[in-house]
């Protein structure tokens, strides 16, 4: 969908941004590129919207040269996310998130019936359409941000730091919501974060940039992690670029047992076996709490319960919550090593 092609950008001032850069990011699919501060990651989102011009080189959206279009054109036909939402102040939620509808010439009516669709879609209330941006939360001008972005329907969405100025917690509803989304929408996204939990989180693949304007390696996520091209993206994955990985296998078809009756430790369940928390009479009925996992839960998380929980077994439940069995911490790790072995081998 997206392609560059030996791109250039060197600045005015002798900076070179982006120093010749091949790179496709594929339809429906999330590109993201991460790298240290001034590693030209802005520079070249920028250029596929034509926000700035490559020094030489190409760059094609949906095989279309871009240096082809209007620059507004394409602005307009393509979604564009930035930190700190970038809404306008002085007009409503609703009315932002029209915008690109009515400047292509939808009415007015239409727009807001399609900025009130997307507020829903969003997870936004009927009722924050009629706020104004400085009466939302940073989180909630997040959404509204890429409401609007998605308002004309476009097949390409950038995103720059969408998420960078919201607290932990939140960023992680933002990426669930955005995950949801994209299931939903297969839009080519083009995401910028200094931050590569997100990456590995959010990308289908990672373009991993040094400074100068360099890319260093293009790959999945689970490729990127078991092989890291050389001593830069391995220390920018971090020493726990081994959790990483097992934070992207899930449960799934991992083997369990019954859970254990009679022992020290038993589970308790509600009427639904919904497991409660595991209890032991041997010490005066002591209750100790347990975090039941999904398939779709990862290995990591099972690694990190398995280590919390007294008996070293994880509780497995299904889609309702029912307790369906559990995996011992031995069949975690031998499973944890094999997932390492794998993509190793796949990459
Ligand atoms: N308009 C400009 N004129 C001159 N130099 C620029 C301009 N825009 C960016 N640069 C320089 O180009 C380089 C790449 O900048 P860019 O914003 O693309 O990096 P980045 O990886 O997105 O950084 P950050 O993560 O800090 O946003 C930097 O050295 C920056 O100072």
């Amino acid at each position: 969908m997206i392609q560059f092609d030996a791109v250039h950008k060197r600045f005015p001032n002798g900076t070179t941004a982006v120093h010749d850069l091949s790179l496709e990011m594929p339809e429906g699919g999330v590109t993201v590129l991460v790298g240290s501060s001034g590693c030209g990651k802005t520079t070249t989102l920028r250029m596929i919207n034509r926000m700035v011009d490559p020094t030489s080189g190409t760059i094609r959206v949906g095989g279309r040269d871009v240096l082809d279009q209007d620059a507004a054109d394409l602005r307009r036909s393509i979604g564009y996310v930035i930190q700190q939402s970038g809404l306008f102040p002085h007009r409503t939620v609703l009315d932002n998130i029209a915008t690109v509808p009515l400047l292509l010439g939808h009415g007015r009516r239409k727009a807001r019936a399609r900025a009130a669709e997307l507020l829903e879609t969003v997870g936004l209330t009927a009722e924050s359409g009629k706020r104004y941006p400085h009466q939302l939360s940073g989180g909630q001008q997040q959404r509204v941000g890429v409401a609007r972005a998605l308002a004309a329907d476009p097949p390409v969405l950038l995103m720059d730091e969408p998420f960078g100025a919201v607290d932990p917690v939140v960023r992680t509803q933002l990426q669930d919501e955005l995950l949801r989304l994209q299931k939903e929408l297969s839009k080519t996204i083009v995401f910028v974060t200094h931050d590569i939990d997100e990456a590995v989180r959010l990308g289908d693949q990672i373009a991993i940039f040094r400074t100068g304007g360099h890319l260093v390696q293009c790959a999945t996520p689970s490729e990127l992690l078991a092989r890291p091209a050389d001593d830069f993206v391995a220390d920018f994955l971090g020493a726990e670029r081994g959790l990483k990985l097992l934070s992207l296998t899930p449960l799934k078809g991992i083997p369990q047992a019954p859970a254990p009756e009679g022992g020290t430790w038993e589970l308790t369940l509600d009427e639904a076996r919904r497991p409660l928390h595991w209890r032991t009479k041997d010490t005066g009925d002591t209750e100790l709490p347990v975090r039941p996992l999904r398939d779709t839960d990862s290995l990591l998380a099972a690694l990190n319960e398995s280590i919390a929980s007294p008996t070293g077994l994880v509780a497995r439940v299904d889609a309702d919550g029912a307790l369906t069995g559990v995996t011992s911490r031995d069949e975690i790790h031998q499973h944890a090593g094999q997932a390492h072995a794998e993509a190793r081998v796949a990459s």
